[in-house]
């Protein structure tokens, strides 16, 4: 039986060293499953609220406690994220915080896989789900709201979209990795790691297009089979109202000059994938840069979008995008997640699953990744919180969880 019996809620580290919530979820025949949730840098302005982990604890021990011990089973994921909906009362999870929504929500869905016996994917995606594996888009190079004195896009992302297998997309992506620490080295260019462990050069953004350009090459070359690389721009972070422009090192670019800017990157680099190229609030240019590269790449909306079901229906009417990106945080529950996904997927849009620059080693999302099918998934190339979920996709592909 999954009938919740406990939910244990305390404050644990994240990867930045800042307070998150981490839940525990018991049910009445021995289930049990752990949920953490991650923390945004570049967060997107309609994201549900994150309250200080404190306040988060103390809110869902008052409110959503009650709703669920004794009252809903953990096998049954839209009850448990409707029962915390509803001690919620808000519209963005700012009553019991996004942070407990979600780690309950995991948890949650963890302890009902734990009863059924079943990996979490197969008890989210169900027997028939098929048999494909998300490729893993590594973070290679970046900056933006990750590192300070680097580059302006945030995110220099390898693609290996020609990999026989996760474990041969992982691996590559780490030595990607590996090849242009070697180039920054041999280029006297010393880097820190930014948040997400992405070398983090005091470089322009057309000198991180080249080394990335040859670093994928190289280890492709290696491999013996293809990876492209992708970006995510964080475009909302770069976007100045007062300027009404693009603001880079090197000078401000108008919204059509960011859309020529990025359009010709596609061409030149064949970029796979490109998040949050423009402003979170502008619809029409993301409609305008899809219109123009949209059956190259990805235009991935995940500022613009936030996971959130209203947002992507706006995106889906402007033509804006053709891929969302999935962070159940973003949103606060795996249900209100899932249904962003089966919305995207009836639209023809793709969907990517994502970490966030500030993570855990709560691996849900390798196994929500696979659940839904989804192309491809975000979680970073190197660095314990990133190889959790990297190690978890490896283990899933080899029947091994
Ligand atoms: O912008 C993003 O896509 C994410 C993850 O890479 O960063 P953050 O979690 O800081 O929003
Ligand atoms: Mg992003």
């Amino acid at each position: 039986m999954t009938l919740i019996t406990d939910v244990r809620l305390r404050r644990v580290l994240d990867s930045r060293g800042n307070a998150t919530v981490e839940a525990d979820v018991l049910t009445e025949s021995g289930g049990f499953g752990r949920g953490k949730a991650p923390s945004g840098a570049s967060t997107g302005e309609y994201e549900a609220i994150e309250l200080p982990a404190n306040e988060a604890i103390a809110n869902a021990r008052e409110e959503a406690l009650p709703r669920l011990i004794g009252e809903v089973h953990a096998g049954n994921q839209r009850d448990v994220d409707a029962a915390l909906h509803a001690a919620d009362g808000t519209d963005d999870f700012s009553g019991i915080g996004a942070n407990s929504a979600v780690a309950i929500s995991m948890a949650a869905a963890k302890a009902g896989a734990d009863v059924l016996g079943a990996p979490l994917y197969q008890h989210l995606g169900g027997t028939f789900r098929g048999n494909e594996y998300p490729t893993p888009l590594g973070n290679i190079i970046g900056g933006g709201e990750h590192a300070a004195d680097a580059t302006n896009i945030q995110e220099f992302l390898a693609a290996p979209v020609g990999a026989p297998s996760v474990e041969e997309a992982v691996f590559a992506n780490a030595a990607v990795h590996q090849e242009v620490h070697d180039i920054l080295a041999d280029r006297d260019l010393p880097a820190g790691k930014g948040d997400e462990g992405a070398w983090a050069p005091s470089i322009s953004d057309d000198e991180a297009f080249e080394i990335m350009d040859e670093a994928v090459e190289t280890v492709a070359d290696d491999f013996g089979f293809a990876i492209s690389f992708g970006l995510d721009v964080a475009g909302a972070e770069l976007y100045d109202a007062e300027e009404d422009g693009y603001v880079y090192d090197d000078g401000v670019k108008s919204t059509e000059e960011q859309i020529e800017y990025i359009a010709g990157k596609v061409e030149e680099y064949d970029l796979v994938y490109v998040e949050d190229p423009l402003d979170e609030n502008d619809y029409e240019a993301f409609a305008d840069l899809t219109a123009q590269v949209g059956d190259q790449t990805l235009v991935c909306g995940d500022d613009l979008f936030v996971t959130n079901v209203e947002r992507l229906q706006a995106g889906i009417n402007a033509d804006a995008g053709n891929s969302i990106l999935i962070k159940p945080n973003q949103i606060g529950t795996l249900t209100d997640a899932v249904d962003a996904i089966e919305l995207a997927t009836a639209n023809g849009y793709e969907s990517v699953v994502s970490h966030r620059s500030g993570e855990t080693e709560d691996t849900t999302i390798a196994h929500l990744a696979v659940a839904t099918d989804a192309p491809f998934i975000k979680t970073g190339a190197v660095g314990g919180e990133r190889t959790a979920k990297l190690n978890e996709l490896i283990r899933i592909e080899d029947n091994a969880v």
